[in-house]
């Protein structure tokens, strides 16, 4: 599958053509969700999530893998037939229960030790960053910070700095320091997984920011092995250039995302 020259709408109509054996993985944020000022009041732009159910119906596979919290994504988009994976692919939500990678909560104590320095810091305290935890991991988010060409800098040495001090990697994203558990597991993983338990023979990840750059080197890896894929990238003024640099095809925000649903349900 090669987008090429192709417009959206001709990409869509091959797609739907053969929806049976293709997988869709799909970020949330950015992606189904607008990007917006406070993330707990992020949700999937309007006319996205009644075409999901009608798309699990069809395609092979229609899977949420997001840097969220899986319950999150089952709450908020909360179509029937679809995946929830949510932490990178680490916790799924699979009828109505969640499940989790153990090592992830083998770490919990750890992110709770890096969120209590975080919020004792003066990077965080008196910036006005805020802080969001997703239980397993803890974020730092900079967008409602007042003056934040003051703050970046000293937020990402804290956040760098009280990472390492707990063995926490940072997942970098838009205005965005999250510290997590360095367990093995990123997007590129979830889109494996999807792949192979729907036996899928072709593949289209949609996402918008640094952490979907594995779920993009995942399709190209799988093309090697015969699977058919699409990276596609959504553009804002936010756009990462290495994501839009790895892309087959390029949909302009969530309404871009809305209309290719729209056409792939058609
Ligand atoms: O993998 P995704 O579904 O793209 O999730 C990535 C992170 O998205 C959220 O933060 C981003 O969106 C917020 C709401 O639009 C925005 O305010 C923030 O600046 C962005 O970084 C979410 O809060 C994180 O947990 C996700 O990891």
């Amino acid at each position: 599958m090669t987008a090429g020259t192709a417009t959206p709408e001709q990409v869509a109509r091959e797609l739907a053509g053969r929806a049976g054996e293709v997988a869709l993985g799909l970020d949330f944020d950015g992606t189904l969700s607008p990007v917006v000022d406070d993330p707990q009041a992020a949700r999937p732009l309007a006319g996205i999530v009644d075409l999901l159910g009608p798309l699990a119906d069809r395609f092979a596979a229609v899977a949420i893998i997001s840097g969220r919290p899986a319950p999150y994504l089952a709450e908020h988009v909360g179509a029937p037939g679809v995946r929830y994976l949510g932490l990178y692919g680490l916790q799924e939500v699979h009828e109505g229960e969640v499940r989790v990678d153990p090592r992830l909560a083998a770490a919990r104590a750890a992110v709770g030790a890096a969120a209590a320095a975080l919020r004792d810091s003066p990077a965080v305290r008196d910036s006005g960053a805020w802080l969001e935890d997703k239980e397993y991991s803890i974020a730092v988010h900079t967008r409602r910070v007042p003056d934040r060409d003051r703050w970046t800098d000293e937020i990402d040495r804290t956040a760098r700095r009280i990472a390492e001090e707990h063995g926490l990697e940072i997942v970098p994203g838009k205005m965005v320091w999250e510290l997590r558990p360095p367990v093995r597991g990123d997007k590129g993983d979830a889109v494996r997984r999807v792949v192979d338990e729907s036996g899928a023979r072709a593949v289209v990840v949609i996402g918008d920011d640094l952490g979907d750059l594995p779920a993009f080197a995942a399709v190209t890896e799988l093309a090697a092995a015969g699977v058919d894929g699409l990276r596609v990238a959504v553009r804002s003024a936010e756009s990462p250039p290495e994501l839009l640099a790895g892309a087959d095809l390029v949909l302009e925000g969530p309404e871009g995302v809305l209309e290719f649903l729209r056409r792939l349900a058609a």
